[in-house]
């Protein structure tokens, strides 16, 4: 079962930018790390989910059910939170769930509930103006979780958090997901943070999907590259240039063979051969951004 699936959506803006052709599938049940730059279309792609923009070409199904710019229905399983919360400063936490609640037609989860899901009880009765940034988002969430989703779908939820608030945040998502049984859909350029919570990934760039699958696919298509740590780094690259392997120099003493065509042990062998002091020998898992940058052919900001 899907909880989101996409074909061909298409949408650009003067005929560029945006988004093309794409075929998202966010599994139910999954945490889903939608990952780009600035720029991919990762906000157009969320906005039209939420039938908050117009579609160009394609189709969105939200459990299995069409959506469209002109059909709305199966938007009532999905909670949401684009950007910052709209919340009225002046009022409580839990006066603000209380708005929520009166505005929203039909059943929705009790204000005690939702309070303590995001971790704000105790905090329930104080003004939002006096609340930090990451219980804002917390009572964004909470907000969003009034309609009792199935799918919960939340643009960049960490921009602007402290380290404290994004642990906090993906503390709460992790039960929201393991407990709940929502599908979360979260965008982000945090690649770090998608790496601890996602359990499928989407990377975008300039508009097109350029990878969507389960974590360990992506690790498994691109293999974790080979690190040596050595005496004479130049060195053991200029000999691996030697055996057609494309060795990249880390640093002065780290050499790192992403896609090595040779066995490890034959690699190891000839390096030993040839003299060169080798202090370290073995494969490095790679992290997301690594990943990230392979995919998209940017070089890692350093
Ligand atoms: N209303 C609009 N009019 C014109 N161009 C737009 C509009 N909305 C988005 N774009 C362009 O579409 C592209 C994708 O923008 P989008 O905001 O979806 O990217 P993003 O991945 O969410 O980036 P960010 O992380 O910076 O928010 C960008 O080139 C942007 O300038």
């Amino acid at each position: 079962m899907l909880a989101i699936q996409t074909r061909g959506l298409t949408r650009r803006f003067d005929g560029r930018h945006g988004v093309t052709d794409l075929a998202l599938e966010v599994p139910a049940g999954s945490v889903y790390g939608f990952l780009g730059p600035n720029g991919a279309g990762k906000t157009t792609t969320i906005r039209l989910l939420l039938a908050l923009l117009r579609e160009e070409a394609g189709e969105i199904r939200l459990f299995g059910e069409p959506l469209s710019w002109t059909r709305r229905a199966p938007l009532s399983e999905v909670g949401s939170m684009v950007e910052t919360p709209s919340l009225y400063p002046h009022l409580s936490g839990r006066d603000n769930l209380e708005v929520t609640r009166l505005l929203l037609d039909g059943e929705t989860a009790s204000i005690d509930e939702a309070l303590a899901l995001v971790g704000l009880t105790a905090d329930a009765e104080r003004r939002v103006r006096e609340y930090s940034l990451g219980m804002r988002q917390r009572l964004g969430i909470a907000l969003a979780l009034m309609r009792r989703p199935r799918l919960l779908v939340l643009d960049e939820p960490t921009n602007g958090l402290d380290p404290a608030g994004i642990v906090e945040l993906r503390a709460l998502l992790l039960r929201l997901a393991g407990e709940r049984g929502i599908t979360i859909f979260l965008s982000s350029h945090l690649l770090s943070e998608v790496e601890q919570i996602a359990s499928h990934v989407g990377v975008l760039h300039q508009g097109q999907l350029l990878f969507q699958g389960t974590q360990e696919s992506l690790r498994r298509r691109h293999g974790d590259p080979l690190a040596i740590r050595c005496g004479d780094a130049r060195a053991v690259c200029d000999s691996l240039a030697h055996l057609g392997e494309q060795p990249q120099l880390l640093d002065e003493g780290t050499v790192s063979v992403p896609a090595p065509r040779r066995a490890d042990h034959e690699i190891n062998r000839c390096l030993i051969e040839r003299g060169h002091a080798i202090h370290a020998f073995g494969r490095r898992p790679h992290s997301l951004e690594t990943l990230f940058f392979e995919l998209t052919g940017q070089e890692a900001r350093t």
